[in-house]
């Protein structure tokens, strides 16, 4: 098991695992994240479309902090094989429950990193006439972009590094660490 107090850690077998930013780290951002979707959106009962799994743990975290009559709702999407390399497409795995048409829509990522998702689900949401889309990702990994999407609140600009941990996984590992850590390891080749 990892132990999550240290900043690396390295079990037989498991990668290793560098601390990037603590639990108090992302309370600290979701508040100022939190608080300026507050504003932006006063008056409005935004969706919020957390796009899964990624994203569960942050949306969970973010809309407590969100001062607004929101409403929550669920995507399934997937990018990813079982590691860490992308198969370069996204594909819808499960719709919204709610009607999108004439919503304010709050997309909330893990993380965006090639932009690949984002942009299929920018697509996706298009088709359904929503009245605004946004997006607010945890991370964003600026350098790995292979379609150009912004990221209208992002929580940290990271480096060109694997992370795991707070909801991102590797081959569906690590997803319930509470910080978020980078990769350090061979295993984690081209992605
Ligand atoms: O910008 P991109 O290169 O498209 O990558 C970002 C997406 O990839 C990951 O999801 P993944 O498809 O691995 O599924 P998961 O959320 O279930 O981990 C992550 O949660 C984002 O949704
Ligand atoms: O760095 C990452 N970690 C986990 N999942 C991801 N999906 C895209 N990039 C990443
Ligand atoms: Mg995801």
């Amino acid at each position: 098991m990892v132990d999550t107090k240290q900043t690396s850690v390295y079990n037989a077998g498991v990668p290793e695992l560098k601390l990037l930013y603590t639990r108090h780290d992302i309370e600290v951002r979701i508040k100022q994240l939190a608080s300026r979707i507050s504003d932006d959106y006063n008056g409005r009962s935004p969706l919020v479309i957390g796009v899964l799994k990624g994203a569960v743990i942050f949306l969970a975290d973010l809309v407590r902090e969100i001062e607004l009559p929101l409403e929550i709702d669920f995507i399934g999407m997937s990018s990813y094989g079982s590691d860490t390399t992308t198969c370069g497409q996204a594909v819808v795995t499960s719709n919204p429950t709610a009607a999108l048409d004439g919503r304010d829509i709050i997309i909330v990522e893990d993380i965006v990193d090639t932009g690949i998702c984002l942009k299929a689900l920018r697509e996706y949401l298009a088709s359904r006439h929503p009245a605004s889309v946004r997006v607010c990702a945890l991370l964003d990994k600026p350098s790995r972009r292979r379609v150009p999407v912004a990221v209208d609140y992002a929580g940290f600009e990271i480096p060109d590094k694997f992370v795991v941990g707070y909801g991102l996984d590797c081959a569906q590992r690590y997803r319930n660490l509470p910080a978020i850590y980078t990769l350090e390891d061979n295993d984690v080749r081209e992605y």
